[in-house]
Formats: structure tokens, C-alpha cells, sequence
């Protein structure tokens, strides 16, 4: 489904192409028999957060992944920050950054030494500083001189964050950005989250199995199955088309094909 079509989606989060943080055009990614994304057609606005639900398989870290040029399309175009990932993708990764609790940092290295690393790839000046200032940001002070490996999982989730956001990204692709986190600093990470967006003007797109947090941080979800975007729409709206409790009740409807989806 073309989402730029559907009557209830001009939500909150589509843009015009020209002026979207994102725009996808007829997206495909085939692995041999298997078709990861099917096709899909989205614009997603600047300074939007935007949600991505689907069950297990359902094509949403290969989007993501094609998002930043990591994966290259079957076929369909994508463009971020108005430049086109398949022919420029140099020209606009400065901007971007990625989060993924199951991406692993080296090891070996010490918080402050991988921080330091990534900050170099992106050239960035006055880096000790900009550490400083996340460590003090996300509580990382005290484990800087730590090697990741000794860190807990929510400790490292923490310092996937701080290495998301080390170059002040306009575009922030999270992958179930609180996997790990206690209920408590889940709660605290996303108030930073939505800070940084406002104080940076920045576009968020955040894949996600918790409801809750998809219902209290994204004005848009993009629901997926299968490789395709099967409905689009404000949490709000799409619990009340669904005629649902919950956002976490449309998902179980659209991923065993139930109520309304089963339509
Ligand atoms: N490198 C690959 N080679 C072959 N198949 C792949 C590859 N990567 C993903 N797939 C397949 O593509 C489909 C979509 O996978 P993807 O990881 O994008 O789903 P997802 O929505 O992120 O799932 P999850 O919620 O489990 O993380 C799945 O059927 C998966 O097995």
C-alpha cells in the first residue's frame, strides 16, 4: 500500500516528498526466495516521530537498514535530508545516526575510547568535550573508563544512545531503543529523546515492540507485515478505526489478521 494515498495518514509525520526527512519509493529488498520489504511507499516529515510496528520478520530492520545505505535495495529509490542513499549517501551520513541495542560495540575498548572513535569517523571537533557532555547526559560519568564488555545490557543501551547521538543527528533511526532497560531509566531515555528532538528540531524513526512507548513518543505509526505497510496513522486514530483498547490490541489484530484487518 502506497501510504501517501491512505485518507487518514496525512497525519501527523507525512510530507510532501520534497520536503520529507525521508522519502521511499516503491522500496524492495529480496533476499534469494525471501521478500524481506515489499514495496513500500512512505514520506515522513522533519522534526516527526514516527513509529515502526510489525511482529518478528516483518521487514522493519531492513528498512531501517536500507534507510542508511547499509543495505542495498532490490529495487525503489530512497531519499533522506533530500539526497538519494544509492547515489549520495556520502553526502548526508553526517547527519544521520543509528541506535540498535543487538549492534555490539568493541569490546575491548573502553567507553570513552569507542565513544572517541565514532566521533572521529564523523570529524568531529572539541570531542572530549561533546563525551563529557553525554556522559554527564545519560549518566555515563562513572563508566567511561570502562571497557564495554564489563558493562551491564541497560549500560550498554545507554552507550549505544550516546554514540546515536554524538554527531547531533537530524535523523535518529532507533531500533527498539529501551531493549534492556529497566522500567524506570526506559521512562528516563525517553524524555531524553524527545528533549534532544526538540531542542535539535530533529526526525525520529523508532522501531519498537513496546506499545506504551510508541503510544507516548510517536504523533505516527507505521504498521508492517510482511514487508509491506498495511496501515498508517496517529496512535489515537488507529485504536479508535480499529475499535481497540489499546495501540498493543491493533498489533495483535494486524499480526494474526483479526478484527478490522481481517477485512
Ligand atoms: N541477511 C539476510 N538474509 C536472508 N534473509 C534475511 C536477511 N535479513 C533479514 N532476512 C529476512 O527478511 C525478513 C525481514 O527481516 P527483518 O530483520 O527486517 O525483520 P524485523 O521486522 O526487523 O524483525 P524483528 O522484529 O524480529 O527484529 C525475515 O524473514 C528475515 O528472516
Amino acid at each position: 500500500m502506497d501510504t501517501r494515498s491512505t485518507g487518514t495518514s496525512g497525519t501527523r509525520g507525512s510530507a510532501p516528498a520534497g520536503d520529507a526527512a525521508i522519502a521511499v519509493d516503491r522500496l524492495t529488498k529480496r533476499y534469494g526466495e525471501v521478500t524481506a520489504v515489499d514495496g513500500i511507499s512512505l514520506t515522513i516529515a522533519p522534526g516527526s516521530v514516527t513509529g515502526l510496528l510489525g511482529g518478528n520478520g516483518a521487514g522493519k530492520t531492513t528498512t531501517i537498514a536500507m534507510l542508511m545505505g547499509l543495505v542495498l535495495p532490490t529495487s525503489g529509490t530512497v531519499r533522506v535530508l533530500g539526497v538519494d542513499m544509492l547515489r549520495a549517501r556520502h553526502r548526508v551520513l553526517h547527519r544521520i545516526n543509528f541506535q540498535s541495542p543487538y549492534v555490539d560495540m568493541p569490546m575491548r575498548l573502553t567507553v570513552r575510547q569507542n565513544l572517541t572513535v565514532f566521533g572521529r569517523l564523523y570529524g568531529l571537533d572539541r570531542l572530549r568535550d561533546r563525551i563529557a557532555a553525554l556522559a554527564e547526559d545519560l549518566d555515563l560519568s562513572h563508566l567511561l573508563d570502562r571497557p564495554c564488555g564489563r558493562l551491564s545490557a541497560g549500560q550498554k543501551t545507554r552507550v549505544s544512545l550516546a554514540k546515536a547521538l554524538i554527531n547531533k543527528p537530524e535523523l535518529l533511526l532507533l531500533d527498539e531503543p529501551t531493549a534492556s532497560l529497566d522500567p524506570d531509566t526506559a521512562d528516563w531515555v525517553r524524555g531524553h529523546l524527545e528533549g534532544y528532538r526538540k531542542r535539535r528540531g530533529a526526525t525520529i524513526l523508532l522501531a519498537s515492540h513496546n506499545m506504551p512507548e510508541v503510544e507516548r513518543m510517536c504523533g505516527r505509526v507505521l504498521m508492517m507485515k510482511a514487508g509491506r505497510i498495511v496501515d498508517d496513522g496517529a496512535p489515537d486514530a488507529l485504536v479508535a478505526r480499529y475499535g481497540r483498547a489499546t495501540l498493543e490490541d491493533v498489533f495483535l489484530d494486524v499480526a494474526r489478521g483479526t478484527g478490522l484487518a481481517a477485512q
